[in-house]
């Protein structure tokens, strides 16, 4: 579990200090995994140098499973690095070394004796799908191999936590999907906390249980993915919930017009041809789709209800636990 309190953070520059964190106050709940988000410096970076402790904030306190890691040195902040297995931003292989000789160099660091740290090699390239690739030097591999092989570097201590920076970046969606799998399966098969900064909000569909927002240094949205979705005014919902034609429905017959989030197998599948026989009403899809969150199926769709008891079956329908956004149309605009 990560812990982080209050966390401000300014670098001197020509121009005047830059504050680039400005109070964050961020949970990581033990086992998940954390997308944090924003736009080009809003402190993304400088939040996870301070976790990876790279970076000494200016005040606050960050705790890693109780241990707070500000102000520690020594040993003692040897032992938290250990703690704290970070993916750099970028390329970040020794050239020189095969793809096992790099995933070795911090068992090396600790002293681990040979025979160990092979075996303990051999799991971790297993665990990233490398292990045909163990000889290969950086150059032989591809752009999402290398980063697969940085992700299975970072865990060889046996980290806690797991940080990653931008770990997609520059790669295309199909080699995105493989480095995000071995993220998810470090997070599922090892029980490691992850904190993943991201431009690309295929990551946060891919792989968040959690997002965090910054702006300016601060965070301004915080939530579980899937109740973030089920709220209006969510800009993260804005952003991963397929998109509605704003003019669908709108000059249309019907009695009510809204648009309705769905979250899960459940409410995805059944909720809707529920509704509409309940109720007797017609029920038209106008508009919006289906997507997918990690796992659980979600939809927006705009849909159009004939029938005197088009209201009730919007009631309902959010009563039930759904979302019914927004009726462009009519006077119902209900949120569960
Ligand atoms: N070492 C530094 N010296 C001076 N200013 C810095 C330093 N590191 C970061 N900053 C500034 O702090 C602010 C936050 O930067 P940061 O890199 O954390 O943002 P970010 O959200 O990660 O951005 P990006 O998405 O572009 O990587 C920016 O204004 C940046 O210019």
């Amino acid at each position: 579990m990560i812990t982080v309190e209050n966390l401000t953070k300014t670098f001197p520059s020509q121009g005047g200090p830059v504050t680039a964190l400005a109070g964050v106050t961020l949970d990581v709940r033990a086992g998940t995994v954390c997308g944090v988000v924003g736009p080009s410096g809003a402190g993304k970076s400088t939040l996870a140098r301070c976790v990876a402790l790279l970076e000494r904030p200016d005040s606050g306190s960050i705790r890693v499973d109780g241990t707070d890691l500000v102000g520690l040195d020594g040993s003692r902040l040897r032992a938290a690095r250990r703690q704290i297995g970070v993916v750099p931003q970028g390329d970040s292989l020794l050239r020189q070394r095969t793809a096992a000789g790099n995933v070795a160099l911090p068992l090396e660091s600790a002293g681990m004796p040979a025979p160990q740290r092979r075996s303990r090699v051999a799991e971790l390239l297993d665990l990233v799908g490398l292990t045909d690739k163990a000889g290969n030097y950086p150059d032989q591999l591809s752009g999402g191999q290398r980063q697969r092989v940085a992700v299975a570097r970072a865990l060889a201590a046996n980290p806690s936590v797991l940080l990653a920076d931008e770990p997609t970046s520059a790669l295309d969606p199909e080699t995105t999907g493989s480095v995000l799998t071995v993220l998810d399966r470090a997070r599922a098969e090892l029980g490691v906390t992850v904190l993943v900064v991201t431009h690309d909000m295929a990551v946060v569909r891919r792989i968040c249980d959690d997002v965090a927002v910054l702006e300016h240094g601060r965070v301004v949205e915080h939530g579980r993915v899937l109740d973030l979705v089920s709220d209006a005014n969510s800009r993260t919902a804005a952003t991963l919930l397929p998109e509605v034609d704003q003019s669908a429905g709108v000059a249309g017959n019907h009695d009510r017009v809204a648009d309705v989030v769905l979250v899960g197998f459940a409410a995805v599948g059944a909720l809707l041809p529920e509704a509409a026989s309940r109720f007797d009403v017609q029920l038209a899809l106008l508009g919006g789709g289906l997507t997918r969150l990690g796992e659980t199926p979600v939809a927006r769709f705009r849909v159009g209800l004939t029938g005197e008891r088009a209201d009730s079956a919007l009631e309902w329908i959010s009563d039930t636990g759904a979302v019914v956004v927004r009726t462009p149309k009519g006077p119902q605009g209900v949120a569960a």
